[in-house]
């Protein structure tokens, strides 16, 4: 005979899966991009975790497209091989010695990891690189200090996206895994902060969300008062709070903000410190992190 006790907790875990069932129905068939910041991938367990949920997204008939960065992975082997590193306006400054690193940790390092943490449940996950198939062109970014435009050498915008490169895979249910370096139309590499490398696929791709994990809630408005967690905000009060934003959070939000103009309903920055809070952003009713929304109020999410 079944206890009262467990009963309950069957009940509970059926209520929980019935919670997904209207997003289940909404997003079935979308395309999400999900950026995995270098910040939430430090504990192995999580990047378990963040692996099984791009495969759980995959089997509930959504199309994961992962975006990884790997900044602090970028300069703990900066740092080992003795190669100064600053940043300016939350970008590397990227010298050609720096750029080679890295190319070598992102794509030889994290995207391999990642690509091998997800095909543990499967032939799913493919790597590739903005130098892939031509996936990205890149353009030359300048960064901003005090309002002034200063030179940080390789770092590139994205200019254009080859969605072919990455749509094949998806309609034959890979995952694809992207490392986001990428050559000009010279063929001159480029280290692009991987926030806006993609928010520029998730436009080119028309995906349904962005999704953004990094080692935060979410974006304060007065960082780093915790009183003032951002839920919900608009692209027209996110374009007003950006001047005020320091550090990552401001290639991160620009990142959301790009996105939501660009034809993306919804961006989210969620933290990745959480275990499956890509699930819990997709699936549950509660709000989870901070949306960008077009506008207050738009029935999207
Ligand atoms: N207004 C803000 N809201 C939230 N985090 C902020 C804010 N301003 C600065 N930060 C910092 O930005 C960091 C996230 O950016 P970044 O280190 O680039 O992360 P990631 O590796 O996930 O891209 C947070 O850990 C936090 O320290
Ligand atoms: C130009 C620039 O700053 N590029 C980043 C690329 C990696 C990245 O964006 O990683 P996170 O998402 O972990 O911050 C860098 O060199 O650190």
């Amino acid at each position: 005979m079944m206890l009262t006790r467990d009963l309950t907790e069957a009940q509970r875990k059926a209520a929980t899966l019935i919670e997904a069932l209207p997003w289940l129905a909404r997003f079935s068939g979308s395309t999400v991009v999900v950026k995995y910041g270098g910040n939430a991938m430090t504990d192995p367990d999580l990047q378990r975790a963040f692996a099984a949920d791009m495969v759980f997204l995959r089997y509930a008939g959504l199309r994961p497209v992962v975006v990884h960065g790997g900044g602090p992975q970028i300069s703990a082997m900066l740092r080992r091989l003795g190669i100064a590193s600053e940043f300016k306006g939350g970008l590397r400054v990227t010298t050609p010695e720096a750029m080679d690193v890295v190319r070598m940790v992102l794509v030889g390092q994290v995207g391999r990891e990642l690509v091998g943490l997800i095909n543990e449940h499967g032939p799913y996950a493919v790597g590739l690189s903005g130098e892939d198939a031509r996936l990205f062109t890149a353009v030359r970014r300048p960064a901003y200090v005090n309002g002034e435009p200063v030179d940080i050498g390789q770092v590139g915008d994205v200019d254009e996206v080859n969605v072919s490169a990455v749509a094949d895979l998806i309609s034959a249910g890979r995952i694809p895994v992207i490392s986001t370096v990428a050559p000009d139309v010279d063929g001159v590499l480029h280290n692009l902060n991987a926030d806006t490398a993609a928010a520029a696929l998730a436009i080119a791709l028309r995906a349904r969300k962005l999704v953004v994990l990094t080692d935060v809630p979410g974006l304060y408005a007065d960082w780093p008062d915790t009183g003032s967690l951002v839920s919900q905000v608009s692209t027209e009060q996110l374009a007003e709070l950006l001047p005020r934003l320091e550090s990552g959070m401001v290639p991160k939000m620009e990142a959301c903000l790009r996105a939501v103009r660009g034809g993306v309903p919804a961006a989210h920055v969620v933290d990745g410190r959480v275990a499956h809070s890509t699930l819990l952003e997709v699936f549950t009713s509660e709000g989870f992190g901070t949306m960008v929304v077009p506008e207050l109020g738009a029935v999207t999410a």
